[in-house]
């Protein structure tokens, strides 16, 4: 069994490096997430690449369309084999529904269907200027209440917000939480952020981490040395 907590955002521009890195680490480690910029140059090949060396791969897509193109997109994703994917709570519940509904037909083997509710890199301000008048910590609890109600088995949000969900939600309810900055990291432009720390004692289900580990020097070591931090409480 897998109990990994991190899951290593793969933000690289070159395959070398991402499969240098899965080469370098134990699949019960971290778990390992695609996102935009490696799918749109790699593809499903990288997906297939990492999934056969037994990780457990978060496809990071946050699809947004209409519910039936969701949907299908959503059965692509199952069939390469991804543990978990994702779609943006703001798509509705219609789409949110129409996603967990096309997932059934892979039974028990169905990925983990979550939403993404407000982004880790937005404030209060960012969320404002989009027409939204509520407060990011509002404006999650809103989405995660309709991802709840839509069937999805969790949300991405900020570790910040996560005390709140668990309460709100249940805990089997999955918090996947961005904006992770081990102390002293550079917080780039993450907005919501806590450290591992904070976010394992916050109740977070997985904490998704990127640059502080792609971008160290030696990266398995950066993972390790997280892993560490996180087991020591
Ligand atoms: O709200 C969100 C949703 C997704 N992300 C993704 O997570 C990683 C974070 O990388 P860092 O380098 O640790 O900042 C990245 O792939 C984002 O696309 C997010 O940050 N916030």
């Amino acid at each position: 069994m897998n109990d990994a907590k991190v899951v290593v955002a793969l933000d690289f521009d070159s395959e070398h490096k991402a499969l240098s890195f899965a080469d370098s680490v134990d699949p019960r480690s971290c778990r390992l997430k695609v996102g935009k910029e490696m799918f749109t140059y790699f593809g499903p090949a990288l997906v297939k690449q990492l999934v056969a060396r037994d990780f457990d791969v978060f496809l990071d897509l946050k699809f947004h369309d209409i519910p039936t193109t969701v949907g299908r997109a959503c059965i692509a994703a199952a069939e390469l084999g991804v543990w978990m994917v994702n779609v943006h709570a703001s798509g509705g519940s219609k789409m949110m529904r129409e996603s967990l509904e096309a997932l059934q037909q892979f039974g028990d083997d169905r990925p983990i269907l979550i939403a993404v509710t407000v982004l880790t890199s937005m404030s209060a301000e960012d969320l404002t200027e989009t027409g939204i008048r509520l407060s990011p910590a509002e404006q999650v609890s809103y989405l995660a209440g309709l991802a709840k109600h839509s069937g999805l088995d969790g949300v991405v949000c900020s570790a910040q917000e996560a005390r709140t969900l668990k309460q709100q939600c249940g805990t089997d309810f999955k918090l996947v939480t961005p904006g992770i900055r081990p102390k002293g990291a550079a917080q780039g432009d993450q907005q919501r952020v806590m450290t591992p720390q904070q976010a394992l004692q916050a109740g977070v289900d997985y904490m998704v981490i990127g640059r502080p580990i792609t971008q160290a020097e030696d990266p398995a070591m950066a993972l390790d040395q997280i892993n560490q931090s996180l087991q020591q409480g």
